[in-house]
Order: structure tokens, then sequence, then C-alpha cells
């Protein structure tokens, strides 16, 4: 998601309704209104997708890069915040994660202090830093986040149902007024930086802002300005300077923004690892000659359908360069429908016993309750999903978008939809998750989709990657020595893995073509399907 939009100023509010009432008893539309009057400074950013955050062994390598801003009120903070991102350019996912956010809940005595400006805003007791901290030790650690929403024209936290779900970045942002006082949330950052400002500049600021985006007087402002902001600025926030790695001014910043982004460049740089070569080594290479790449069949937690005349029909009707596209769509259905029902016999069942029309008790089965998803990684993924709802009709589908790097051939995570029940990180422990790839190659993809459910918290004896196909020389056992209790479920195994290019201009001798050409790497499964995504969706 480009965020770009909510980086826009937040409007002013156009009413203020009374002081009794508290944002969890007002109505829906009135929530949704005041979402676009908060302070969401909270943004998700997105540029060139994410490279791979873990090793060959399947574990995350690096945390995500943690910053952390303090500085007074309306010192620039979030300015600056906004200017490092800007300035790092082409990253791959940075997060600004704003204090400001985790103002805590107030009861209807504080509410009332706080629409007459006596409520102290300022003092460290306002800040939920607990919430705060562990929303950013997620985060740092590659696991997902939910994270309130604050209503400065309310003066009160949005409900929760209207957290808002953070996961995958590679840069976070933490700023706010104390985010440098809390020893935990110190230890959490990587670069510590104070926005040092001249106090005038301070106040002039924060009156032109709080009349203008969070629906206050200036005579409030002043009151508040006097009796809260400026004796906390001295006493809690500028001492907090002395913690700081890097003091920016709050103006004029240019140097200072610049030096700070050149900085998490290198870092980012270092962190970079290659991570492709070895899903798939050369045949000559040390792992390869290591792989047992050639008994797939008798790994644990492989299964591969039974090779009946009735499926190998299916493939061959597949495989069929001349088959028209109508047939193409009927038989993928068809062969996924077959691979789900395969996949469902790995779910857990508990007995379950029935009366027959007849009148007679009939001892069964059934599905033991539990959340069950699935998650497409596309855009092939997808061809699964109509075999995956025939199954369970009322089954719930997520996405994720993998593609590669065209210069580095890496995996890059570039959009991730997930169901609800594994956004929540409680409820994915338990769920079981139909992971769904049109073919396995190198594997890197299904890799990338299995760690990214795995930082969700669920469980990887309960992923099932369900395939179509799966090349013998591919990654599979890479993917399987870091995931032994991942499950596949696939119908055919072929022997075939070649890297070819793509999308090149014609070249005249029959050297190496070089990417200058504009071509890119891929890796073809063979005999293979073909392409099955534009065979399936394009006419
Ligand atoms: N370097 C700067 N130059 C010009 N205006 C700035 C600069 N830094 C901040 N401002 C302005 O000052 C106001 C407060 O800045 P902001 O970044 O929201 O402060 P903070 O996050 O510290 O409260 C905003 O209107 C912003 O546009
Ligand atoms: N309901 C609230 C909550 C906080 N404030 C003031 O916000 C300031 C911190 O935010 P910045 O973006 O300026 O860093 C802080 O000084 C509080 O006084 C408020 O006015 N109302």
């Amino acid at each position: 998601m480009d965020d770009k939009a909510s980086l826009q100023p937040v409007q002013k509010p156009s009413f203020r309704p009374p002081l009794s009432r508290t944002l969890s008893n007002l109505p829906a539309p009135t929530v949704a209104r005041l979402k676009k009057t908060t302070g969401l400074e909270s943004h998700f950013l997105k540029s060139h997708g994410r490279p791979p955050w873990y090793g060959e062994d399947g574990n995350p390598i690096s945390d995500a890069f943690v910053i952390g801003i303090a500085g007074g009120s309306a010192s620039g903070k979030t300015h600056v915040a906004r200017q490092i991102v800007q300035s790092l350019g082409s990253i791959p996912t940075v997060i600004i994660l704003s204090q400001d956010s985790f103002y805590k809940k107030h009861d209807e005595a504080e509410l009332a202090l706080a629409f007459a400006n006596k409520y102290d805003f300022d003092h460290p007791d306002a800040l939920d830093m607990q919430l705060f901290a562990s929303c950013l030790e997620d985060l740092k650690k590659c696991r997902q986040t939910h994270i309130p929403v604050y209503s400065f024209t309310e003066h009160q936290r949005l409900p929760r149902s209207e957290d808002r779900y953070l996961y995958g970045a590679t840069v976070i942002i933490a700023e706010g007024i104390m985010a440098l006082l809390d020893p935990t949330l110190r230890n959490l950052y990587d670069l510590k930086v104070f926005v040092q400002c001249d106090s005038d500049l301070m106040l002039a600021r924060r009156i032109r802002r709080d009349v203008k985006e969070r629906g206050r007087t200036i005579d409030g402002v002043l009151d508040q300005y006097l009796r809260f902001v400026k004796p906390a600025y001295d006493n809690f926030v500028l001492p907090t300077s002395r913690h700081a790695d890097i003091i920016v001014p709050g103006s004029d910043n240019e140097v200072a923004i610049d030096l700070i982004s050149t900085h998490i460049r290198r870092q980012l740089a270092d962190r970079a690892r290659s991570f492709r070569p070895h899903m798939v080594p050369s045949p000559s290479s040390a792992s390869f000659a290591s792989s047992p790449n050639n008994a797939l069949e008798d790994k644990p937690n492989f299964i591969l359908m039974k090779q009946t005349p009735q499926l190998k029909g299916i493939y061959t009707i597949l495989r069929d360069r001349t088959t028209s596209r109508q047939d193409f769509i009927f038989f993928v259905d068809r062969l996924a429908t077959y691979l789900v029902e395969k996949a469902m016999e790995y779910l857990p069942h508990k007995p379950k016993t029935v009366t027959t029309p007849v009148e007679v008790e009939a001892h069964g089965q059934m599905i033991q309750p539990c959340c069950l998803c699935g998650v497409s990684i596309l855009r092939a993924g997808g061809l699964l999903e109509r075999g995956l709802s025939r199954v369970i009709p009322d089954v719930t589908v997520g996405s994720l978008l993998v593609q590669s790097d065209t210069k580095t051939g890496e995996p890059l995570l570039l959009h991730t939809m997930l169901p609800e029940c594994i956004r929540n990180r409680e409820r994915a422990r338990d769920a079981w998750v139909f992971l769904l790839d049109a073919q396995v190659g190198t594997a890197a993809s299904a890799f990338m989709a299995i760690r990214v459910l795995l930082d969700h918290g669920v469980q990887p004896g309960h992923i099932i990657l369900i395939t179509f196909l799966v090349a013998r020389n591919g990654g599979i056992p890479f993917l399987q020595r870091a995931f032994p209790d991942v499950k596949i479920v696939t119908g055919a195994i072929d022997d075939g893995l070649r890297e070819v290019w793509l999308d090149q201009t014609p070249v005249e001798s029959d050297g190496p073509k070089a990417s200058s050409q504009g071509g890119h790497k891929a890796w073809v499964v063979e005999p293979g399907l073909g392409q099955m995504g534009d065979r399936y969706y394009l006419s």
C-alpha cells in the first residue's frame, strides 16, 4: 500500500460533540468521520518490495532497523521522519509509528478536564509506554501488530475495532515527545535522534497546527502550553536528548537528514543477503551433492497424489499446448478440487454420530472446529482458489504477492492481504492454512510465504502447501529442511528446472545475455504446465 495520500495534512474537524460522549458509544458513521480527523501519523509506506529477511534455515536473520525520534511538541519530529522516508528513495518498506497513537483511554472525568485544557497530556503517565514498546518490539521482530488509533479532537482512543494492522517493515521510525524516555524503548532503537528546536518556534508551530488540525482555540493552546507543555518539556523531554546519537535541528535540517538516510542505507546494505542461489544450487556445487533431491517422494510430509490413469489424464490435457482455454480452466478447477480434497485428509477430525432419515444412528467423522483459511501466492496460486471454495464453500482466502527482483532474482514481498484469523496472533495459533502456489520450482516464493505465516504465529504443522506441480531438482528439499512440519500436497513431480531469460531484446550473437539487454531471469519447470496464470486468465 502506498500511503502517500495519508501524508496530507489532516482536516480541521467541523464539529465538537458534547463532552460526555466517548468514542465507544458514538455511532459508526461518526467514528468513520472522526477517523478522517485523527492525528493518523502512523503510516505504512511501501516502495520496492521486501527482500528476504530470513536465512536458509527459515529463521529471520535480522530485525527491522528502528529509529527513535524524540523532541518537543511541534519541534518537527514527524516532519523529520517523513523527510527521512523521502530521502531514502527506493527502500523496501518503512513504517512511521507515532507515540501519539498510544495516549491512554480516558474516563468521563478525564475527558471533561481534557476539553477544558486542564488534563496533563505531557506527563509520561498519559502514554501507554508498555503497549508502545510491545507493538514496536513485534514490528522489530518481524511480527504483525495492531496499533490503536487516537483522535486529538476527541482526546480519545478510537474503539479497538479501529486498530490498525501493521506487518512487514524493514525500517521503523518511532517518534514522540517521550520516545527516548523509557529505557525499554531505548533498547529497541538502532539509532536515537533528538530534534532540537527553539521554544518560540515550537509554540508558534503548535498554535498554528492545533488550531488548524486538532480543533483547538488559540487561548486553549496557550493555557495548555503554559500549564503543562513547557514544564514537561523542561523536566521530561529535553533531558532525554542526552541519550540521542544525533541531534537534528528543528529547521533547516537537510544535512542531518541526509546523514541519517546514508547511515540507514548502509545498514540495510550490510544486512542484505543473497538467498536464491542456495535454493537451486548448480549441479556441480557441494550443496547440490548433499541434497537428496531425487527422493522427494520418500520425504516426510511430502504427499504425492496416487498416480492413477485418471490423474495422469488430467495432467496430459493440461500439459498439451493445444488444449483450449476453456478446457484448461475446466481441468485446472477439477485438479484443484482433487488436491484440496487430498489436503483435507490432514486436518484434525473428530468422531460424530448422526441420525439418518431412516432413524438409524451412523457413526462418522467431522472436521474439528478450527479456523481454516486459504492464502494464495499471486498470481497463479489463484488457480487453486475455485477448487478450494468447491470443497469449503465459505472459506476465506487471502493473498500474498511475491515477485522476483529483476536485477537480483531474489523474491520480493510486494503485498500482504491475509485473512482476519491470521492477522490476529492469538487466533493464528489455532488456525490451519492451505497455502496455494501453482507450481514450485526454486520454492523461493513458497519459502517467503511460509515465513510470512510463521511471523503471524501460524504453527508450521498447520500449514499445508498445495501445488499442481513441483520440480524434482528445485528448492523443495531446502523448503523441507527449513520447515520440516509444513506439509506439501501435489499431483506431479517434473524432472526439469531451467533458468531462462524473459522479456529480453533479441541479440545477434550467441553469447551470454545480460540484464542490461532488458530481460530478466526466471526458472521454468519442465515439461511443466506452461505459464499457468496466462493460460487460465488470459484469452
Ligand atoms: N523543518 C521544517 N521547516 C518548516 N516547517 C516545519 C519543519 N518542521 C516542522 N515544520 C512544521 O511544523 C509543524 C509541526 O511539525 P511536526 O513535524 O508535526 O512536529 P512534531 O511531530 O514534532 O509535533 C508542522 O506544521 C510542520 O509542517
Ligand atoms: N488529547 C491530546 C493528546 C495530546 N496532546 C498534545 O500533543 C502533544 C504531543 O504531540 P506532538 O505531535 O506535538 O508531538 C503533547 O504535547 C500534548 O500536549 C493534546 O494536545 N491533546
